[in-house]
């Protein structure tokens, strides 16, 4: 893969994420979506690649754009995309923390062709010990190996966990243990990247949430070395058929971060609001300024892009619904 093109990608990501910040709190999650994927796709064209979305906004009968096996770029190397133009509708919608506009990419056949069903996730930033955390040991077991692995008590440790009735068990054996918790409304993928940043005050991401979240969540950390591991679940026939229209044989498998997300692995994300992570975007009268990170495998390096837009010089931003 060409190293310009997760800097190139940044501009995909912007778009994605000055036309969806338009909306921002205006209490309509499609209409925020929509914006998002119009403006990615658009600039997604732009770039000189072969593209496929492997993850995408679902399969072609349900989602018109950005849809799973869509060609995207005006041709070059062949490139898979995972993508998320709005991670975080709902929190668009509110103003709530944490919405970015996310892509990865990496070459052909090197991320799980995870269907929309939900994963089992667990994950925990770089410089642990391999398998420090497991997603088939327990709470107190895993809570127990980090802290000693990180050289504190478990009183010490914070978990960034989904707030949703079926983590109520999970976190009742969190508080259990004495370790402390973030629930977060939505956004997995910034919960689990969180893990990777010493600033964030989160030690360890557990719980269920989207599969697809779940791959570009392990592309993220696979870029900072973090470790993730994730098991798909299933709630009905659906979804099981679903999984095997993709290829996927062994229901129950633990997938390993390298599973997920193999080979050479991009990662480019820009806020749309606030966040751990990430500023969100700022209008103002003609422009707006934007933050976004840039990351990459197999060098490691990672970016933060603080870019201002003028939207009178730019004028084909008027095309992307920016
Ligand atoms: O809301 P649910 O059904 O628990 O699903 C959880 C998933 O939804 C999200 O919170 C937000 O997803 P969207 O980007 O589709 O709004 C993901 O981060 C997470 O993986």
């Amino acid at each position: 893969m060409e190293r310009n093109l997760a800097l190139e990608t940044v501009r995909v990501t912007e778009a994605a994420a000055l036309a969806s910040s338009r909306l921002m709190g205006r209490g309509d999650e499609k209409a925020a979506d929509q914006a998002a994927v119009n403006a990615m796709r658009d600039a997604l064209n732009g770039l000189a690649i072969d593209g496929t979305v492997v993850i995408g906004e679902g399969e072609r009968d349900e989602a018109p754009m950005l849809y799973i096996g869509e060609k995207v770029g005006k041709g070059g190397p062949g490139i898979d995309i995972a993508l998320d133009p709005l991670e975080g509708t709902t929190l668009t919608a509110k103003g709530g923390p944490n919405a970015m506009c996310v892509i990865a990419m990496a070459e052909s056949g090197n991320f799980l062709n995870a269907p929309d069903t939900y994963m089992d996730k667990i994950a925990v930033g770089a410089g642990l010990p391999e398998g420090v955390v497991d997603l088939d040991e327990t709470v107190v077991n895993n809570l127990a190996s980090l802290a000693k692995a990180k050289k504190t008590d478990i009183s010490d440790l914070v978990v960034c966990i989904m707030d949703r009735p079926r983590h109520e068990e999970k976190i009742a054996q969190v508080r259990e243990c004495g370790a402390r918790i973030v629930l977060i409304g939505d956004g997995d993928v910034a919960g689990a990247l969180a893990t990777s940043r010493f600033d964030s005050g989160i030690d360890l991401f557990m719980g269920a949430g989207g599969a697809p979240e779940g791959v570009l969540a392990a592309a993220a950390l696979r870029c900072t070395g973090g470790q993730f591991q994730g098991r798909l679940l299933f709630r009905n026939d659906d979804e099981v058929a679903r999984a095997r229209r993709w290829g996927i044989e062994d229901l129950d498998r633990k997938y390993e971060i390298n599973e997920l997300a193999k080979g050479d692995v991009m990662f480019v994300a820009t806020g749309v609001t606030d966040g751990s992570l990430l500023r969100g975007v700022r209008r103002y009268q003609g422009g707006a300024t934007t933050q976004s990170m840039v990351m990459r495998s197999k060098t490691g390096t990672s970016r933060v892009v603080d870019a201002t837009h003028n939207f009178y010089r730019k004028t084909w931003y008027d095309n992307l619904g920016v």
